[in-house]
């Protein structure tokens, strides 16, 4: 494998963050005096950040409140969130050992997420993966965030990128877009959080199991 460079998405990407995102959305909801979502219905929501998140459970259930009440939601939901980040967040089948063969063909690898960067940062310590990343990003580490392309410039830049090929793997048209913003190809998985099917978005490359990666990219240089 010549030498690579590879961005991740975090959320629906590399770690299956829903079953977590839905019990603090559920908080939140109960919190706000709303009805609950299901899981299903909740994944679908997630790709723009947390903020963007509670913001879609909450049109969902009648409504956002008016815009003091909805900080006071957004304050609550971060810190259920900031506890529970990885209850039952996990990395999907096949994620560590891709990690582990990129990493010992080196590849240097960056996550580039729509997350608030302190989850991002903790929920990968968590889960043991933060090891294999020279950068991590979140929607709030710079001005913009994913689709515009700043946010991959910024943590190509921060993983010290000299130039040579570079991927992003992502499940969600914001990755896609993106990718293809700042010039670089982009890998979808198409068991992500995205509600329309991601060979609809224009992805160069789609996997449905993240086994498949480490051949495409062999294959693909
Ligand atoms: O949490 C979100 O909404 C998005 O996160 P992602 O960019 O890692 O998919
Ligand atoms: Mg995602």
């Amino acid at each position: 494998m010549q030498e690579i460079t590879i961005i991740f998405d975090l959320d629906g990407t590399i770690v299956d963050t829903a079953p977590d995102l839905h019990g603090a959305l559920n908080h939140s909801l109960r919190r706000a005096g709303r009805d609950i979502i299901d899981l299903e219905h909740v994944r679908h929501m997630v790709g723009r950040g947390a903020r963007v998140l509670l913001e879609r459970g909450l049109e969902a259930t009648g409504g956002l409140p008016e815009s003091e009440r909805f900080e006071e939601l957004v304050e609550d939901f971060f810190t259920y969130y900031q506890e529970h980040l990885s209850d039952q967040s996990r990395p999907f089948e096949g994620v560590v050992e891709a990690l582990e063969t990129f990493r010992d063909a080196g590849a240097v690898m960056g996550v580039c997420t729509n997350k608030p960067m302190r989850f991002a940062k903790d929920l990968l310590i968590d889960l043991n993966l933060a090891q294999y990343f020279k950068a991590t990003t979140g929607g709030d580490s710079f001005k913009v965030r994913k689709p515009d392309a700043g946010h991959i410039i910024g943590t190509l830049e921060a993983m010290g990128h000299n130039g040579g090929r570079a991927y992003m793997i992502g499940d969600s048209i914001s990755d896609i877009d993106a990718a293809h913003n700042a010039g670089i190809p982009c890998i979808a998985v198409s068991y992500g959080y995205t509600e329309t099917p991601v060979h609809k978005l224009g992805p160069d490359y789609i996997i449905d199991h993240f086994n498949e990666l480490v051949p495409l990219i062999r294959q693909i240089g």
